[in-house]
């Protein structure tokens, strides 16, 4: 079985959030249970390219509307990953030093037709293609509709959802840099007047799968606008909960942490990470530190973190220490915080892979009060470094977390309002109190499986299904 998936990010490739590691793990676990699962993805100006060699397999030429771009497409000459991973070299378009920006739309256009236009002249093709999130939504359409395209249009799609919240919408000025398709059909692209490649994606896909069983309930509640089309579509949608490369966020082998720990070590090992954090952030390694990691923007409820932190440097007795960036207003509310709470706050505005597993490792609790999470990996990293994770009861943290008072091991709130994260917080401080049932607790977290092995099965099986059902 030959997989292709089709991606913006893939870790350690390029990484701007939760996608990439999603990416960068799958298809190494699809292949170890007998797959051959690869990668497809744009070639940007970064780190990763530029310590890295890749040679020539394709050279071709791509049309966006009237405009002609010469393509290639490579592959890693001096390393090999755990899958095949190949990359589109736009360099006008895609060569860039980011991931996303304002010129989104010509560059996605022609990181998927110049994939499309290489997988139509190969001699093997794959046997599934897996798309992912909305840069890849037009895929599915094209590979149905564009006459281009057609020798193609018998292999299986397959769009996974990793965050409804971003469609890639574009006014229809753009329509004509689509390979000529029948124009009677171009309605598959259309959602509320505008060109949506997430709706395209869900109407022409085979299979449609987001990341947790959960958020598949609540995308028809809340799907921002889509809610009618998931409804209309729902017998191709599938839940899969995503897993974590158990061997990039293992506390024993992980390189970036300042002292690696297992089960029988906890106490040791997470002290060293939490009094080096401390120290280099100036904070008291005697509170209970509760730290949060990620985009600062509305889904994660960041804006609301300013508020939330200054009640709880008022009233509580904890350390704080957020990892971010977004929002450039609450950027410059975080960082002014600082000023009057040293000893017990600090932020570090940006983003650092690094320091992001030190701070796994090291804090005791992690805040995710987000307002939708698809599936969240963040909760299941701190699981696995022993770090209680305090999560509103939404989407996959609503999947993976149960609360102490259920006979489980995070905090559960209800709401992502600044007093329902309060409150948590305020339990977390009491239960860190509890010592024997603390470290009991962590003992449990850090036994939770949430490896890859078996959905990446159910990936799979789902192909499987399909080819089953369409035979
Ligand atoms: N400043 C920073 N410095 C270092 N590392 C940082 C960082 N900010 C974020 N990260 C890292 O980025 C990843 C974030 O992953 P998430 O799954 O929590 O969120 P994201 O919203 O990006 O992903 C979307 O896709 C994923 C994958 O399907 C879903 O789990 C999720 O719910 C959905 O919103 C983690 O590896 C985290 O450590």
């Amino acid at each position: 079985m030959n997989i292709l998936h089709v991606s913006a990010e893939c870790f350690p490739v390029a990484k701007v959030g939760g996608l990439a590691d999603v990416v960068g793990a799958l298809p190494k676990y699809q292949n170890r249970i007998g797959a051959k699962s690869s990668v497809i993805m744009p070639m940007y100006n970064n780190a990763f390219v530029n310590e890295n060699t890749f040679e020539t397999l394709h050279d071709g030429q791509l049309k966006l509307g009237v405009t002609d771009f010469g393509f290639q497409i490579k592959v890693l000459k001096n390393l090999v990953l755990d899958f095949d991973t190949y990359f589109v070299h736009v360099k006008e378009l895609l060569f860039k030093d980011y991931v996303y920006s304002a010129d989104d739309t010509d560059r996605f256009l022609a990181f998927q037709i110049a994939a499309l236009d290489w997988i139509l002249q190969l001699d093997k093709k794959p046997d599934y293609i897996h798309c992912h999130d909305h840069h890849t939504g037009l895929i599915p359409f094209m590979l149905q509709e564009s006459y281009k395209y057609e020798l193609l249009n018998k292999i299986p799609v397959i769009t996974t959802i990793h965050n409804a919240q971003y469609q890639g919408w574009m006014p229809y000025e753009h329509l004509h840099k689509i390979p000529e398709f029948n124009l009677s059909n171009g309605g598959l692209l259309d959602w509320n007047g505008v060109i949506n490649p997430l709706a395209a994606a869900i109407k022409c896909a085979w299979r449609v799968t987001t990341v947790s069983p959960s958020y598949m309930e609540e995308l028809q509640q809340n799907a921002n606008g889509l809610e009618h089309l998931l409804l209309a579509e729902n017998k191709k949608f599938v839940g899969i909960l995503n897993g974590i490369d158990a061997e990039v966020w293992n506390p024993k082998t992980d390189q970036h942490l300042v002292k690696n720990f297992n089960i029988t070590s906890i106490v040791s090992g997470k002290k060293a990470n939490k009094d080096w954090l401390c120290k280099t952030f100036n904070l008291d390694p005697n509170k209970p530190l509760i730290a949060f990691i990620g985009r600062l923007v509305g889904e994660k409820g960041a804006e609301l973190l300013p508020e939330v932190f200054k009640a709880v440097l008022k009233e509580l007795d904890v350390s704080l220490f957020l990892l971010g960036s977004g929002f450039e207003e609450t950027e410059k509310q975080l960082l002014h915080l600082r000023e009057e709470n040293t000893g017990n706050y600090n932020c570090h505005i940006g983003y650092d892979e690094k320091l992001s597993h030190i701070v796994y490792a090291g804090a005791d609790f992690l805040l995710m009060p987000s307002r939708v999470e698809p599936c969240g990996l963040n909760q299941m990293y701190a699981l696995r470094y022993a770090t209680v994770p305090v999560v509103r009861e939404i989407g996959g943290l609503k999947d993976t977390v149960t609360d102490i008072n259920d006979d489980g091991f995070g905090i559960v709130h209800k709401e992502t309002t600044v007093e329902d994260i309060f409150k948590a917080i305020k339990r977390a401080e009491q239960f860190y109190k509890d010592n024997k049932l603390f470290k009991q607790n962590r003992k449990t977290m850090m036994q939770i499986d949430h490896s890859w092995e078996a959905s990446a099965k159910t990936y799979i099986n789902l192909y499987q299904s399909i080819t089953q059902t369409n035979d």
